[in-house]
């Protein structure tokens, strides 16, 4: 297995386009092995299109991608198989299989990429990775329509989390569930996070989730990634849409709950030691990232 070194996940200068319209320009962000990234951004800032170019789904018009130490620009096919078995993507929405249960849902990839394991083996496996995601056993036979939102992110989970990844990547989990569930993903997210050693790329509105578990949280605006690094870090730059963002209605109500909680991920506090109070690189008052 390749040494990925501290950062797993590397972006520099990038650039993604539809046509005229530039998402991306000259976008950098490092992710760091066994954190919880936090990506936020207003609606259309390209956090979805960012996501898709780390995994391949969005080919660049410029700019370097490196995963797990593979140049993701200039990748062979047979690199393929193995670099999208060392990740797990739980998309918007699950998108699962809606004719499938969900076990077999979550064999799909065992199937795609050991295709030599035995249908017993591959089944234990598949059921194991429905209890892993908090679900229980007999949802493994049942069908997506059959289960509620909240349980259909976990089988979504369940599938992620099937060829056991090094980096898991969460597009808005929690969305349109409700506080309670929202609460219990985040929890198991970080679980997870914890006890199996992954790295989280986390697309997120939910301000409860970047305070509950993100280590880190870099924000999309202006076609880049204009600062990256703990909710203090980021709280103390003068960017306009980064003081809306936390010290709005919505986040100082995120920051009380959060402290009536008491939660604090382990990480965010060795981040901000180990960086002297800054995340990624260097930022300046304005909230820039250092490239
Ligand atoms: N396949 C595509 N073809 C053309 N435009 C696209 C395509 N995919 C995304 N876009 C455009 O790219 C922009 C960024 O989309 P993206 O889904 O990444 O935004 P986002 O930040 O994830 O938004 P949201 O928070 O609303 O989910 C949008 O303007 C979208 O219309």
């Amino acid at each position: 297995m390749t040494d990925t070194g501290e950062y797993p996940i590397e972006v520099k200068g990038l650039r993604n386009a539809f046509g005229e319209h530039v998402i991306h320009d000259n976008l950098s962000l490092k992710v760091r092995k066994g954190e919880i990234l936090g990506v936020v951004g207003g609606s259309g800032t390209g956090k979805s299109v960012l996501m898709r170019a780390i995994i391949g789904l969005q080919k660049p018009s410029a700019g370097e991608i490196t995963v797990l130490g593979r140049d993701m620009m200039a990748r062979e096919e047979d690199d393929d198989i193995d670099i999208r078995s060392r990740w797990g993507v739980l998309f918007q929405g699950g998108a699962l299989f809606s004719t499938l249960t969900v076990g077999e849902n979550v064999e799909v990839p065992l199937k795609q990429f050991y295709p030599e394991i035995s249908d017993h083996l591959r089944g234990e496996i598949a059921r194991f990775k429905v209890k892993l995601s908090g679900l229980p056993e007999e949802a493994a036979y049942k069908y997506p329509s059959e289960l509620s939102g909240g349980m259909r992110k976990r089988a979504g989970l369940a599938r992620a989390l099937a060829l056991d990844p090094e980096l898991l990547f969460l597009d808005e989990p929690t969305a349109g569930l409700d506080p309670i569930s929202a609460a219990a993903f985040d929890s198991l997210t970080r679980e997870l996070k914890e006890t199996l050693g992954l790295t989280i790329f986390l697309i997120t509105h939910d301000l409860d989730t970047l305070y509950a578990i993100c280590d880190r949280v870099a924000v999309l605006a202006d076609k880049e990634v204009i600062a990256c690094g703990t909710i203090p870090e980021l709280l103390a730059l003068d960017h306009p849409w980064i003081q809306e963002y936390f010290n709005g209605p919505r986040g100082r109500a995120a920051l009380a709950a959060k402290d009536d909680l008491a939660v604090q991920p382990e990480h965010a506090k060795d981040a901000s030691v180990e960086n002297g109070g800054v995340g990624q690189g260097t930022m300046d008052k304005s909230g820039k990232a250092g490239k």
